[in-house]
Formats: structure tokens, sequence, C-alpha cells
């Protein structure tokens, strides 16, 4: 009898490795992160986050963003986005070029505070100007919620609160909304209940996972969340990154042991597994620093 694949057959990554990954790293050339994102697009990768427009005071790792956006070649068919927290973020961005913003909200009162300094009511009050100057500028705004699966300060968070604030970003106009373990501390189960919850009030579709990798659960909830329909998937090249304002938080899934698994299942990314092994590796030895990818490693031996 024929199995039925309870999983997509495309995945679409958003690659956040220059952007979460080095915003927490040690930092680098401005040469290596145009390197590291022209690479990653030769490497077939078609959603790359490339920029951050926050204040340089909280993240000095993202303060020469516009020399990034105006030194890489572009590539057609990539789009090459930017996170903005606020009008001033937005118009940094789009002078640089970005393609799409990001705004960035969390689920939590305490990491809301501690990230971006004000409560989750005011950050939504915050974006309404960002959103209405973005759509009269037809740029696409994507939207986050940090803490999803659990918040630093606070531990466990309600799903309800998870769901309540994405919609409010969907309904706002948010084309997407990625949803962050931000500090991976998730499981499975628990992971895909979370989507689940946030599915009744924001289509599916809408949905993508950021799951972060601390706890090793990443690979194992994000399967999970695969099967309720989801199929937009952020990981970083190499593991980079973590997160300024999540103590211990590691960086996003590695980018690479996502593709290997999904090509394992028969999934379509559209990505050259070698071209992106090499990316992460010239990153990685950028940083002096063996790659966080377990598929890296074992590939590069
Ligand atoms: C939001 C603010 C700016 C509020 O910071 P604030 O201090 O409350 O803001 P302010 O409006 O009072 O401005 C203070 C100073 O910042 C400047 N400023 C103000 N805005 C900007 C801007 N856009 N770009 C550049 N500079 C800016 C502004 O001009 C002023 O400069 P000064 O007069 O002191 O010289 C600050 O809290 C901030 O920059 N936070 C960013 C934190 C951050 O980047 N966190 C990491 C990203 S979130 C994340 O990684 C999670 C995610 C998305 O990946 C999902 C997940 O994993 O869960």
């Amino acid at each position: 009898m024929k199995m039925t694949s309870p999983y997509p057959k495309k995945v679409s990554i958003f690659e956040v490795g220059a952007r979460d990954g080095l915003q927490n790293e040690k930092p680098v050339t401005t040469q290596d992160k145009i390197i590291l994102i022209e690479d990653l697009a030769a490497a077939g990768i078609k959603r790359i986050e490339a920029a951050s427009f926050v204040s340089p005071k909280w993240v000095p790792q993202m303060a020469d963003s516009a020399d990034v956006l105006h030194g890489i070649t572009r590539k057609t068919g990539v789009t090459y986005s930017a996170l903005t927290p606020n009008l001033k973020g937005l118009e940094l961005a789009l002078d640089a070029g970005a393609d799409e913003v990001a705004i960035f909200g969390a689920a939590s009162e305490s990491f809301s505070q501690k990230n971006i300094n004000c409560s989750i009511e005011e950050s939504i009050e915050r974006f309404i100007p960002v959103m209405e100057q973005a759509k009269a500028r037809n740029i696409p705004v994507r939207g986050y919620v940090s803490c999803t699966l659990g918040c630093p300060y606070e531990g466990d968070i309600a799903v309800s609160e998870v769901a309540r604030v994405s919609e409010l970003l969907y309904k706002m106009g948010c084309y997407e909304i990625s949803l962050g373990d931000t500090i991976g501390v998730g499981t499975p189960l628990n992971a895909r209940r979370m989507i689940e919850a946030v599915a009744e009030l924001v289509p599916v579709e809408k949905l993508a996972l950021h799951f972060h990798d601390t706890y090793g659960q990443a690979l194992a909830n994000i399967l999970a969340c695969l099967e309720t329909g989801v199929s937009v998937i952020d990981s970083s090249v190499a593991g980079l990154g973590g997160c300024p304002y999540a103590k211990g938080a590691s960086g996003n899934l590695a980018t690479e042991d996502l593709v290997y698994m999904l090509h394992g299942l028969g999934i379509e990314t559209g990505i050259d597994l070698t071209k992106l092994v090499n990316a992460g590796n010239k990153i990685s030895q950028a940083l002096g620093r063996p790659s966080g990818s377990k598929v890296a490693r074992a590939l590069s031996e």
C-alpha cells in the first residue's frame, strides 16, 4: 500500500543567518557579510534577511546594515529583507534598498520591554505607522512574534497570548507571521499545539516557524509542525547566532541541517546543499569557529 506523505511537497526557507545570526556573533567585516549574502543567493536561497535597522547602541553588530544592502550584487528573484522596529528603521531600510521589512513583537511583556523597550501594546502602536508607510510604498511587511514557546524572563507563555499577538500583526497587514521559539525550549507536542492554536486565528499558510536550537529540539519541532500544513521555515546558515536579549539562546536551526532533513523527506527547497555548506563554512572561518551545523561538519570531513 502506498503511504501518503503528511508533509508539504515544497518548503520555502527564509534565511536569517546574516541578521539573526550575525547580530549575536562577534563582529565580522561588512565585506564578510556581503560575501555571505551573495553565497546564500548562489546556493539557491530566495529569501534572505540581510540587515537590521535598529539602534546601533542596542545591536552594534548591525550598524553597517546600509553598507551591506548597498554593497551586495543582487540576484534576480531573491528578496533581501530587513528588520525595522520603528519609522526611523523603515526609512533607513528603504533608503538602503530593502525589498521587504519585518516588524517584531513578542508574546511576553518582559521580553518586549528588554528587546524593544516598550510593552506589547505600545509596540503594536509603534508598528501602525510603519505598516502604513510600507503599504504606501508597496513594501511587504513580515511580522515576528518572539517567545512563542517560552520566555527567558517569564517562563511558560500562554498559547492564547501567542495567538492574540499573531492575529494583531496579521490583521494589521503583515503578509506572514513568523513564530519564534526565541530560546529554543519547545518540544514537538507543545510546538505543534502552539501552531494549531495560532492557526485558528491566522491562516496556516501565512505562518512561518522560527525555531532556535538551544536545546537541540528544533528539527524535531519543525517535523511535528510540518504536519499542520506550515511550509515556511526560518533558519540560519551554520547555526549562526542567538538573541542579545535572550541569555543562553543559541542560533536558529542550521539551514544545512534543515535542508538535509527536508531533502531526505523528498521535500523540494530549491537549495544546493554543497554550495550552502561552503557558504556556512566560509562565514564560520571568518568568525574563527567551527560551523554550528552537524551536516556541514559531516560533509566537510
Ligand atoms: C526599538 C529601539 C530602537 C527602541 O529604543 P529606545 O531607546 O526606546 O528608542 P528611542 O526612540 O528613544 O531612541 C533612542 C536612540 O536610538 C536611536 N534610534 C531609534 N530607532 C532607531 C533605528 N531604527 N535605527 C537607528 N537608530 C535608532 C534614536 O535616534 C536615539 O538615538 P540617540 O538620540 O540616543 O543618539 C531599541 O530598543 C532597539 O533598537 N532594539 C532592537 C533590539 C534588537 O534588535 N533585538 C534583536 C532583534 S529581535 C530578535 O532577534 C528576535 C527575532 C525577530 O529574531 C525572533 C525570535 O527569535 O524570537
